[in-house]
């Protein structure tokens, strides 16, 4: 099993001061300038679309995806999907009309591998906006267990990642890598093993029936990721539209 430090070391999670550093940093691959009017006018933006919009997120209902998909629009449809890679494909299939992708997290620094499923598409899907998603982790388990029963603890790498500090205070805790925060507390609930808990936010212990033993384990209280909306390119809106047409958070402001 992988460790959440060479997990970190090889997706550019470091310390904040790193992070800092790596937020200046431009991902390459996705065209297109970063204006300060995109950057003033993004929160507001929303593509020209149906009303109810299919908007794919990864991860399990109750997933920090999903709250920003509803944070963006809140008539949106959310569609989960299992990787990065099947939410974009999710959006150039027309299977969803938008999707929403982590690419920034405060404390876990840039978001490599959702960053290198957009920028391999990056020819058929265009970023339109973004989300600022709080993110508050909670060590989840089935009602009845206790700090004491959880032995396993497992989370998504990035979230696992945001909890370095609690899990170092932890040692008796296994941190296991798992395929997204909400599904590994949707997995504990159907695993039903109280020596297996979850980083997860309080929605997915309420969406699968688990409860909170330690709430906001993350290094900083003010956490939060950064996702970015992507549509389809041929969906391109209008010309008013054209300098919000073209963000990725963590690019620097001088247009690089
Ligand atoms: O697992 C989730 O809930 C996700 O939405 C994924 C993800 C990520 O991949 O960065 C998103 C936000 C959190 O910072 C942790 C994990």
């Amino acid at each position: 099993m992988e460790g959440v430090g060479s997990y970190a070391m090889r997706h550019g999670a470091a310390d904040r001061k790193g992070c800092v550093l790596r937020a200046a940093c431009c991902v390459r691959g996705i065209p297109g300038p970063f204006t300060q009017h995109a950057a003033r006018s993004r929160s507001q933006y929303h593509p020209r679309m149906t009303s109810s919009p299919r908007v794919a997120f990864q991860g399990a209902p109750g997933a920090f995806g999903e709250e920003a998909v509803l944070r963006w629009r809140a008539d949106a449809q959310p569609e989960p999907r299992g990787t990065f890679a099947a939410v974009l494909d999710a959006v150039v299939h027309g299977e969803a009309d938008a999707a929403v992708l982590p690419v920034e997290n405060r404390i876990a620094g840039l978001v490599a591998e959702a960053r290198a499923a957009l920028g391999e598409r990056a020819t058929l899907l265009r970023v339109v906006g973004e989300v600022t998603q709080p993110i508050a982790l909670c060590l989840l388990a089935l009602p009845g267990a206790t700090t004491a029963t959880v032995r396993v603890v497992r989370s998504h790498p990035v979230a696992l990642a945001q909890c370095g500090a609690f899990l170092r205070a932890h040692p008796d805790l296994v941190a296991e890598p798992w395929w997204d925060t909400a599904g590994a507390a949707r997995d504990v609930a159907r695993a039903g093993d109280p020596a297996v808990g979850a980083l997860a936010s309080r929605l997915a212990a309420e969406r699968w029936g688990l409860v909170v033993l330690a709430a906001e384990v993350q290094d900083l209280a003010d956490n939060w990721t950064r996702f970015v909306v992507v549509t389809r390119r041929a969906e391109r809106a209008d010309a008013s539209d054209a300098a919000s047409g073209e963000i990725l958070p963590g690019a620097p402001g001088a247009g690089g």
